[in-house]
C-alpha cells in the first residue's frame, strides 16, 4: 500500500473476547527481577535457565476476533542457580514489533494473511511459538518465517537468522529436533516457497551452523505441519488437516480452514540422503495430530511414533467451510502410539494395525528426557486435564479468559509399567508446558526435575512449580512471579554447563 493510503482505525483497548480477557488480558510487560520469592527449596544441583515464549500482543488488533496465536512473541528467562531464581522478560524485536512500536498502533492484519496488513512487511512473523538454544544463540521461532536470533543472557534481539544465507526455505519449523549425541539440529519448513505452496523443505544443520543437507518435498495438500519427529534413520511429517487456500486469503479470509475430508497424512523420509521421490505419504482417517512425545525404531525397523491425537479440530477458532467447529470443552487429546513400517507397500494406516492409545487421559505438551530423544524411551511428562482432581471451575470461570484448551495438572507416564503419576497444583490453578531437568550426575532416563509455569487465578499471578521426578506428586519449590504471564506455547531448559562461554 502507498503512504497516502488511510490506515484502518486502530482501537485503543483490547476487545471483549475470551482470548483478551481475565488471565489472557495482554500484559505488555518487560521486566528484570533479580530475586524471586521461593517457597520450598531449589536443589543446589539445578543450574540453568528455563526459556519460554508467549504470544502477547503489543497493540490491540484492528481485525475481528484475532486468535491467541497472532500475538507478539515475548520471551521469559527464568535463571535458577545456587538455590535462587531471577527473571527477565523481553519482546522479540521482530520487524512487525519495531514498526508497530514506531507507529504506536497495530499494522499487521490477520494471522498469516499478508493481504489484510495495513502496510507491507518484508517479514511478518511474530516469533511467538518456541525458543531454542543453538550454536550460542537463542532462536525465537514461528513456523511462518526464519528464526529471530537473541542473546541468551540479555534477551536482546540480534536479528533475523538466515544462517549466513544458507537457509534455503522461507519458513522454519517451531519444533526443530536436536540429536543428543551429535548436537545436530534437524528442521523443516512447510509452505516453504510461500503462502499456500505445498512445498516442504527438509534440512539438517551441524552444531556450528553449517547446513549439511537440504531436500525439497511436495506434500499431498497445503496443510499445517506443526510438530514432527525424528528417529535414527527416518523423519516423520504429520499433516494437520487444516488447509491453506491462497484465493481465500486474497479475499481477506483465514489462512487455515479445517478440512474433514482430508485424511491425516504422515510423510516418511530417510533422515540422511533422501531424495524428493523417496518421501512416502501414509494415510489415516481424518483426525488432529498434536505434539510429538518421541519417536524411535523398534527391533523390526518399524517407526514407533508417539504423539497427542484428537478426533476433533483442536484449532476450533479455524472452523470448516460451513463454520463448524467443536466447543473447546469437548476436545480430548490422548497420548497415542502410531507404528509404521517405512517400507510397507500398504500406505493405509488403520486403528487395528497401526494405532494404540498409550494413555487415555486428556493430555498435551509432552516432554521427554531429551538425552533419550530419537531413541527408545520409557518416560513421558505432560499437561493433563482431569476435572475430577478438584479444580474450582465456578470460582475461576470469571477470570479464566480463553481461546485455547486448558490443563489443570502435570503427569508422568511410565510407558513400561503403564502407570501415571499426577501433580495437582491447586484448585485455582492451570499449568503450562513443562520442561525436564536431568539430575546432575545421573544418566538414568527421567531422573531429575520437572519445571512448569503455573497460572494462579486466585492471585492472578504466575508461579513456577518445581517437582522431583522421584516424588512426582509433591512440589519441591514454588517460585512466585510479581507478574501475570498469559498462556504461552513452548520453551526449553538450557543447562549452564551447555552455554558456550
Ligand atoms: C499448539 C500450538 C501450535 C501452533 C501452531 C501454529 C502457530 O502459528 C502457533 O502460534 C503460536 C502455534
Ligand atoms: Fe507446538
Amino acid at each position: 500500500m502507498g503512504s497516502n493510503t488511510a490506515l484502518p482505525p486502530a482501537p485503543s483497548h483490547f476487545p471483549a473476547r475470551p482470548q483478551f480477557q481475565g488471565f489472557q488480558k495482554p500484559g505488555g510487560v518487560e521486566a528484570d527481577v533479580s530475586n524471586l520469592e521461593v517457597y520450598g527449596h531449589i536443589p543446589a544441583d539445578i543450574d540453568g535457565t528455563f526459556y519460554r515464549v508467549m504470544p502477547d500482543p503489543q497493540f490491540p488488533p484492528f481485525i475481528e476476533n484475532d486468535p491467541w496465536f497472532n500475538g507478539d512473541g515475548s520471551i521469559s528467562a527464568f535463571r535458577l542457580t545456587q538455590g535462587r531464581a531471577s527473571y527477565r522478560q523481553r519482546y522479540v524485536r521482530t520487524e512487525k514489533f519495531v514498526r508497530e512500536r514506531e507507529a504506536r498502533r497495530a499494522l499487521l492484519g490477520k494471522y498469516r494473511n499478508k493481504f489484510t496488513d495495513a502496510v507491507e512487511f518484508k517479514i511478518r512473523t511474530t516469533a511467538n511459538t518456541n525458543v531454542v538454544h543453538f550454536n550460542g544463540k537463542l532462536l525465537a521461532l514461528k513456523e511462518d518465517a526464519p528464526p529471530y536470533a537473541m542473546d541468551p543472557e540479555t534477551l536482546e534481539t540480534i536479528g533475523l537468522e538466515t544462517f549466513k544465507g544458507q537457509l534455503p526455505s522461507l519458513t522454519f519449523t517451531a519444533h526443530p529436533k536436536f540429536d543428543p549425541d551429535t548436537g545436530e539440529m534437524i528442521c523443516f519448513g512447510y509452505e516453504a516457497r510461500g503462502d499456500g505452496t505445498p512445498d516442504v523443505c527438509y534440512y539438517r544443520v551441524a552444531p556450528d551452523g553449517t547446513f549439511l543437507e537440504t531436500v525439497w518435498l511436495v506434500s499431498p495438500v497445503a496443510a499445517m505441519i506443526h510438530d514432527f519427529a525424528v528417529t535414527e534413520n527416518w523423519v516423520v511429517f504429520p499433516l494437520i488437516p487444516q488447509v491453506c487456500d491462497l484465493e481465500r486469503m486474497r479475499r481477506g479470509g483465514e489462512h487455515w480452514e479445517w478440512s474433514p475430508e482430508t485424511p491425516f497424512y504422515i510423510g516418511i523420509l530417510p533422515r540422511v540422503g533422501g531424495r524428493p521421490e523417496d518421501v512416502r505419504w501414509f494415510r489415516h482417517p481424518n483426525c488432529f495430530p498434536g505434539h510429538s512425545s518421541n519417536a524411535y525404531e523398534d527391533e523390526a525397523g518399524r517407526i514407533v511414533f508417539d504423539l497427542g491425537l484428537s478426533e476433533k479440530n483442536v484449532f476450533f477458532w479455524w472452523p470448516d467451510k460451513d463454520g463448524n467447529a467443536p466447543s473447546p470443552e469437548t476436545l480430548h487429546s490422548q497420548l497415542t502410539r502410531i507404528t509404521i513400517d517405512p517400507r510397507s507397500e500398504d500406505l493405509e494406516l488403520t486403528a487395528a494395525k497401526n494405532v494404540k492409545v498409550l494413555e487415555g487421559s486428556n493430555s498435551e505438551f509432552y516432554r521427554v528426557d531429551d538425552r533419550f530423544a530419537m531413541r527408545k524411551y520409557r518416560h513421558s511428562f505432560f499437561d493433563m486435564m482431569d476435572p475430577s482432581l478438584g479444580t474450582n471451575f465456578p470460582a475461576i470461570a470469571p477470570v479464566l479468559g480463553g481461546g485455547y484448551p486448558l490443563y489443570n495438572s502435570l503427569a508422568h507416564f511410565d510407558i513400561e509399567t503403564g502407570e501415571t503419576e499426577v501433580y495437582f497444583p491447586g484448585p485455582t490453578h492451570m499449568v503450562q508446558e513443562p520442561v525436564f531437568i536431568p539430575r546432575k550426575g545421573s544418566g538414568e532416563e527421567g531422573d531429575g526435575y520437572l519445571l512448569a509455569l503455573v497460572n494462579n487465578y486466585a492471585s492472578m499471578g504466575s508461579e513456577l512449580h518445581l517437582l522431583d521426578t522421584k516424588d512426582f506428586t509433591k512440589v519441591v519449590a514454588k517460585i512466585l512471579l510479581p507478574v501475570r504471564l498469559r498462556a504461552g506455547l513452548h520453551g526449553n531448559w538450557v543447562d549452564a554447563a551447555d552455554v558456550r562461554k
